[in-house]
C-alpha cells in the first residue's frame, strides 16, 4: 500500500521505515527540515539501534522517501499515519494542538478517499475530534482508524517488526480487512475493536505497568527496612503467570516521554468525567518519591552534600537511547546542584542531549565512567547501560575518593561487589560491604 506517515519522531520514524521493509510504498513527513536532510542522507535525528541500516536499506530500494510536503505525501498516498507528538500541558493533559494541526493539514491536501490512522497516543474521544477537524478542510470522504503504538524505545525495530499485538480501532467494520492485511505482516495477534476501547487500551497499558514498577519499588522500600531482598522477591513473584517476571525490576523510577506523560492524562481523562483515579494518583506520587531515594543514600553515606563530588552514570531514562524527556536523571542531578555538590556526568550516547537541557558551573562533563569515577565522594548509577556492568569494580574502588557506589538499577550482584572495596547502596537490597563477605547490618 501507499503510506504517508505525519511525524519522523521514534514513532513515525520506526513504523514508516518497518512498513517499507514489509513492502509497502512510503512517504515519511516532517515539518522539521533539518530532519529530512539528515534522513535523505540516510542518518537518523534519534539514537535507535539498527535504524540507519534500514532507513539506508529502503532508500535503496525505492520504498521510503523523506520530505516536509506534507500536501504531497498525503495525496500520493492511500492511508495516512498520523505520528506527531501529543505532549503533556501543564495541568497534565495531553497537547493535542500538533495532531490537530496535522489532520487540519491533512484535510486540505486531500485528492480524494484516504484512511487516516492515528498512532500518537491520544485521549479517549481525540480521533473523533481529528475526524470533524480534517471534515472541517474538505468534502471528500475519508475514514479514521486508532492503531496505537506500544514499541519501546531502545528495542523499537524489534517491537515493531515482532509485537505481541497489534490494536485497531474502527467504526466502519468495512476496513477491517484492509486493517488486518496492512498490519498481519508484523503478526497475527490482531485485535480489532471500536475506537474509543482501542485509545483506551493504550492508556490502561502504560498505566498498568507504570504501576507494576511503583508497586515494586515500594515493596523494595519495604524489603530494606525488613532485610529482605527485593530483586528475590521479584524472581519469586514473577514465577506466577498470573503476576509475570517482566517490569517488576526495582529502582529509581520510571521517566521517559511516555508513562509519566500518560499516566498524568489518564488521571485528567479520569478526572474529566468526575472519576478520581486514586489509584493510578498514588503511582504517579511513588514514582516521584523514588527519585530521591538516591540523594537520601548518598546524604546517608557522605552527610552533607554542600561541596562534595558524585560521578553520576547514566543520564538517559533507560538503556539505549538518547532520550532525556523526564529522565530521572534530570531531577537528581538539579538536586545535587541546588544541595552544592560537583556532579561529574557521564552517558554513553545521551550527553548532548543533556547538555541541551541542563547547564551550571557545577557540573563537570567526562568521556567515560571512570573520569566521573576518579577523585568523586561518590559514584551514582541512574541508567543501567551495558557499559557499567562491564567496569572493574575493583579498579573503581580504587581511584574514587570515599568508594561509594550508589546502584539506582540494582544492576550489580553481591558476589561483583565482594573484594571491590566499595560501600554499595542498592534497591530494597541489604547495603553491602566490599570489603568482607558480611552484608552490613541495616
Ligand atoms: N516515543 C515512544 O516510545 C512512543 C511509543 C508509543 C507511542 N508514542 C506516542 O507517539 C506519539 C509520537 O511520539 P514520538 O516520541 O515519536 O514523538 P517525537 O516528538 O519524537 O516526534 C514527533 C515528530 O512530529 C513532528 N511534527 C509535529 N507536528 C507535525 C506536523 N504538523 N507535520 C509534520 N510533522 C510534525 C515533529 O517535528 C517531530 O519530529 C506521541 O503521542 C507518543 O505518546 C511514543
Ligand atoms: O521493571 C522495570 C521496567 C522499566 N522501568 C523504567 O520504566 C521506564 C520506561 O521503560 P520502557 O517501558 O522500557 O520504555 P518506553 O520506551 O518508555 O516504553 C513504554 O512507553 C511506550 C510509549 O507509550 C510504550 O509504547 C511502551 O509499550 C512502554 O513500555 C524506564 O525509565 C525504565 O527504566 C523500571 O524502572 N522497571
Amino acid at each position: 500500500m501507499k503510506l504517508a506517515v505525519i511525524g519522523t519522531g521514534y514513532v513515525g520514524l520506526v513504523s514508516g521505515v518497518c512498513f517499507a521493509q514489509k513492502g509497502n510504498e512510503v512517504i515519511c513527513v516532517d515539518l522539521e527540515q533539518y530532519k529530512i536532510d539528515m534522513l535523505n542522507r540516510a542518518e537518523s535525528p534519534i539514537y535507535e539501534p539498527g535504524i540507519e541500516e534500514l532507513i539506508a536499506l529502503n532508500l535503496e530500494a525505492g520504498r521510503l522517501e523523506f520530505t516536509s510536503d506534507l500536501a504531497d505525501a498525503v495525496r500520493r498516498s492511500d492511508v495516512v499515519i498520523l505520528a506527531v507528538g501529543t505532549p503533556s500541558l501543564a495541568n497534565g493533559e495531553a497537547n493535542l494542538s500538533y495532531i490537530e494541526q496535522a489532520a487540519a493539514d491533512v484535510g486540505k491536501a486531500m485528492n480524494g478517499y484516504k484512511i487516516i490512522m492515528t498512532k500518537s497516543t491520544v485521549p479517549v474521544g481525540t480521533n473523533e475530534k481529528i475526524k470533524d477537524v480534517v471534515a472541517r478542510h474538505t468534502s471528500l470522504s475519508f475514514d479514521i482508524v486508532s492503531a496505537p503504538e506500544f514499541l519501546r524505545e531502545g528495542s523499537a525495530i524489534n517491537d515493531t517488526l515482532y509485537p505481541d499485538r497489534i490494536i485497531i480501532g474502527l467504526d466502519n467494520t468495512g476496513l477491517r480487512e484492509t486493517m488486518v492485511t496492512l498490519h498481519q505482516v508484523f503478526t497475527d495477534k490482531i485485535y480489532v475493536t471500536d475506537i474509543r476501547s482501542a485509545e483506551m487500551i493504550k492508556y490502561a497499558s502504560n498505566a498498568f505497568l507504570a504501576t507494576k514498577i511503583s508497586f515494586i519499588n515500594e515493596i523494595a522500600n519495604i524489603c530494606e527496612k525488613v532485610g529482605a531482598d527485593v530483586t528475590c522477591v521479584a524472581e519469586g513473584m514473577g514465577m506466577d503467570k498470573r503476576i509475570g517476571s517482566s517490569f517488576l525490576q526495582a529502582g529509581i523510577g520510571y521517566g521517559g516521554s511516555c508513562f509519566p506523560k500518560d499516566t498524568n492524562a489518564l488521571i485528567q481523562i479520569a478526572g474529566n468525567v468526575d472519576y478520581e483515579f486514586k489509584l493510578l494518583k498514588s503511582v504517579v506520587e511513588v514514582n516521584t518519591d523514588q527519585r530521591f531515594m538516591i540523594v537520601s543514600k548518598l546524604r546517608e553515606s557522605l552527610g552533607q552534600l554542600n561541596g562534595v563530588s558524585i560521578g553520576i552514570w547514566g543520564l538517559a531514562f533507560k538503556p539505549n537511547t538518547d532520550d532525556i524527556r523526564e529522565a530521572p536523571a534530570l531531577e537528581i542531578v538539579e538536586t545535587l546542584i541546588q544541595a552544592g555538590a560537583i556532579v561529574k556526568l557521564y552517558d554513553p550516547i545521551a550527553m548532548d542531549k543533556f547538555k541541551e537541557r541542563v547547564d551550571h558551573p557545577n557540573i563537570v562533563w567526562c568521556s567515560s565512567p571512570q573520569q566521573a569515577a576518579e577523585k568523586s565522594d561518590a559514584v551514582c548509577l541512574l541508567t543501567d547501560w551495558e557499559e557499567f556492568k562491564k567496569v572493574d569494580l575493583v579498579q573503581l574502588g580504587s581511584i574514587l575518593h570515599k568508594p561509594v557506589l550508589i546502584d539506582g538499577r540494582n544492576v550489580f550482584t553481591e558476589e561483583q561487589i565482594q573484594g571491590s572495596g566499595l560501600e554499595y547502596y542498592s534497591v530494597g537490597r541489604p547495603r553491602m560491604s566490599g570489603w568482607n563477605r558480611d552484608k552490613v547490618e541495616v
